[in-house]
């Protein structure tokens, strides 16, 4: 489309008009001139080919500040650090801090939007408030104007306003500080949110990793497909394996990755379900709602069963339309089961805005299948003990090394014992600095050697205990832990098979 500057075309016609406004004044009778006067703004905007829209600083209520005035501060940030020669500066911690501009008062900046230009001006209300106090007080009020042709007027109200919006909207969420929240009680506490971890520090094969993150970015990009089928933009992880795998580790890279807050749910200090139901309401858009250790958290599957057998009606059939039973026997009473499912289920329904639900646990077999099945816990991630393939990961981390003479003897061990990703980092932790490599990755090789000959023991041991021999008997305690050979679930194990 080509571009027409208009700023630059209509300023000529505006001048001859007014020049031709003050001869007419000056020589034209004082009836005529009182009716022209009477007439003239109205006759002044017929001509006048723009349209000007105002957005103040501040709404009606006196003490809410504009969405839109901070969107459009934010949405011009960028060009105003470019054209405006007064600017403001503000300082901003995200991680690290950092410089964001915005223009001074009574500065101008233009902007293009399809081929069509458009002027945007900062301005400011000054008013003298009545007070009591000596000194009188100076309300300050910000505002800002955009000017285009009336000729671009549904572009302009329609795409662009929005498109504004929606942009200042995400620099807003860019520079924001993020937040960690944690419960007391029924009150949320935060403090800032600076984990260092990321999806290229976490020890795990490559496509696992991918189709992680691949799943996330899809999520967080999903808002018309959510709304499309009618569904609560929400999804739920569950993240399982031995202590020490990287389950907490992976929540940080996740709000990292979608810079989202953290809400850490301690459901131990949840009063009753209606404490539950308030602190969940509270949570805001693009967060991840974390509950670890959900097995130990509840008894989760006892209270389920229990209620059960008392109401004799399945539970999960319509969560969305029941009432807890507890929240109307009495208000003492533990969060349940039941509880947590329906808000799962039901409650984000009417909260705008992205949400993730992360539970962590160390024995997938303890949770009740109602809990974790698809549709509430959308997607199950194995954390598992040290692949070779996570080893590098690590090492790169950790060395700086890509490969290594040692690698091949570290890569037949790591196959036989079962070494969490905290383990092996340990071992290569520098133990003086500058480290030296060798000497991390032979501390290595001797832990995985003493680990592989301390289960041997320990199987030895058992099987003399149990009359079986040692290999049986290892297989057995895998099936016990939930864990088979290679440190990989019995679910797991069982989809292999
Ligand atoms: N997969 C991994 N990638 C990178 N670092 C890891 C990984 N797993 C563990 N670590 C390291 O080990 C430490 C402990 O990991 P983390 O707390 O995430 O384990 P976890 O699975 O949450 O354990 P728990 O079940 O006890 O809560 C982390 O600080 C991290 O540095
Ligand atoms: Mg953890």
């Amino acid at each position: 489309m080509k571009t027409v500057d208009m700023f630059t075309q209509s300023g000529p016609v505006i001048v001859s008009v007014m020049f031709l406004w003050a001869m007419f004044k000056q020589y034209c009778p004082h009836q005529l001139l009182n009716y022209f006067e009477k007439h003239s703004k109205r006759v002044f905007t017929f001509f006048y080919p723009f349209i000007q829209i105002t957005f103040n600083e501040f709404t009606g209520d006196r003490f809410m500040r504009s969405e839109a005035y901070s969107a459009i501060e934010n949405y011009l940030g960028s060009s105003s650090s470019m054209q405006a020669k007064r600017l403001k500066a503000d300082v901003v911690k995200n991680g690290t801090q950092s410089l964001v501009l915005s223009m001074d008062d009574f500065e101008e900046v233009t902007d293009e939007f399809q081929g069509v230009k458009l002027r945007w001006a900062s301005g400011k209300h000054l008013s003298k408030t009545q007070s009591f106090s000596f000194y009188p007080v100076t309300d300050e009020r910000m505002y800002y104007t955009l000017t285009f042709h009336k000729r671009h007027r549904n572009l302009i109200l329609g795409t662009y306003l929005s498109h504004v919006l929606k942009e200042g909207d995400a620099i807003k969420m860019k520079n924001r500080q993020r937040k960690l929240y944690t419960n007391s009680g029924s009150y949320w506490r935060h403090v800032v949110f600076e984990h260092p971890a990321s999806f290229d520090t976490i020890a795990m094969e490559a496509e696992k990793k991918k189709e992680i993150m691949d799943d996330l970015i899809t999520f967080s990009q999903a808002e018309e497909f959510y709304a499309r089928i009618g569904r609560a933009w929400k999804r739920g992880y569950l993240l399982y394996g031995p202590p020490g795998t990287g389950k907490s580790t992976m929540i940080a890279a996740m709000a990292n990755l979608l810079n989202y807050d953290i809400y850490d749910l301690e459901l131990t200090s949840v009063k009753d379900n209606t404490e539950l139901r308030k602190l969940l309401i509270e949570t805001t858009s693009r967060s991840v709602i974390v509950i670890e250790d959900i097995d130990c958290s509840l008894d989760l599957t006892g209270q389920r069963k229990k209620k059960k057998e008392e109401q004799g009606r399945g539970d999960e059939k319509d969560p969305k339309l029941k009432v807890p039973k507890e929240e109307t026997d009495s208000k003492q009473s533990q969060v349940t089961l039941s509880g947590l499912l329906n808000f799962i289920d039901g409650l984000w329904s009417a909260c705008k805005g992205e949400r993730l639900v992360v539970f962590t646990t160390n024995f997938l077999e303890k949770l009740d299948p109602a809990l974790i099945r698809k549709g509430r816990m959308d997607k199950h991630i194995e954390l598992s003990y040290c692949s070779f393939e996570a080893f590098k990961v690590l090492a790169k981390n950790y060395l700086q090394l890509e490969t290594h003479d040692l690698y091949a003897k570290i890569q037949e061990l790591v196959g036989e014992t079962k070494m969490t990703p905290a383990e092996v980092a340990e071992h290569l932790m520098p133990k003086t600095l500058p480290g030296d490599n060798k000497v991390c990755l032979e501390g290595l090789i001797a832990g995985l050697e003493k680990a592989k000959e301390d289960a041997r023991l320990k199987a030895e041991e058992e099987a003399r205990e149990k009359g079986s021999s040692p290999e049986e008997n290892a297989k057995e305690q895998g099936k016990e832990n939930g864990w088979c050979d290679n440190g990989n679930t019995e679910m797991n194990c069982k989809e292999k098979e």
